[in-house]
């Protein structure tokens, strides 16, 4: 299982607090392999938080600028984790498909909520958490299931989940596909 080579983006999608972030960051070390979080990405290039962003220029700016960081990113060979909102784009789904391998990071909602207990950094979920989250994980779950694999990462710590991945990169690789 060591020295796996990966020749192609490694997208991670899932929903808020499924754990993108965190995974795709200790995952590249395992993978030798450079990581890319679109929104921190959008934060250095506009020198602002994305809350500010949603308050300042709005949703719909922001989705701009994720599509635009997700195009310049797709080419390159690292880990590239997104923000929860990318898949609610069939362009942004075609970008994920066309230049690599899409992992789902799949969380149950009461999981997410407690991952996401006073978290005031994601604007989306500002209000009633609970309703919030159980309504936008609904309807954006036939996207997050186009991706190419599934890992649910509801009961496991973060080493796991990479083991996990790991090993389906390196089936996804003996399979030729
Ligand atoms: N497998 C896990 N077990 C416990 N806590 C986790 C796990 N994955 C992520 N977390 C925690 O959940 C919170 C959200 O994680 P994050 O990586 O920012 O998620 P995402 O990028 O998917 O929104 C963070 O506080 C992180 O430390
Ligand atoms: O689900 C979403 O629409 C969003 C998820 C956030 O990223 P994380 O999934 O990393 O929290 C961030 O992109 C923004 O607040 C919008
Ligand atoms: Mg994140």
């Amino acid at each position: 299982m060591e020295g796996i080579v990966v020749n192609e983006a490694v997208f991670l999608t899932g929903f808020m607090g499924a754990g993108k972030t965190t995974v795709g960051g200790q995952l590249a070390k395992v993978l030798g392999l450079d990581v890319f979080d679109t929104d921190h990405v959008i934060e250095k290039t506009f020198k602002k938080s994305i809350s500010d962003i949603f308050a300042d220029q709005g949703e719909a700016y922001f989705r701009e600028c994720e599509q635009r960081v997700l195009r310049e990113l797709s080419s390159k060979r690292a880990v590239i984790t997104t923000g929860g909102g990318v898949i609610l784009d069939e362009g942004n789904r075609q970008i994920m498909k066309k230049n690599g391998i899409t992992i789902y990071l799949h969380c149950s909602p009461s999981k997410i909520l407690k991952r996401l207990a006073g978290d005031t950094t994601r604007p989306l979920l500002h209000g009633d958490q609970e309703q919030k989250v159980i309504t936008m994980l609904e309807k954006r779950l036939p996207y997050y299931l186009e991706a190419d694999y599934t890992v649910n990462t509801t009961m496991k710590s973060v080493q796991t989940i990479i083991s996990e991945i790991v090993n389906l990169l390196y089936r996804h690789r003996n399979l030729g596909s």
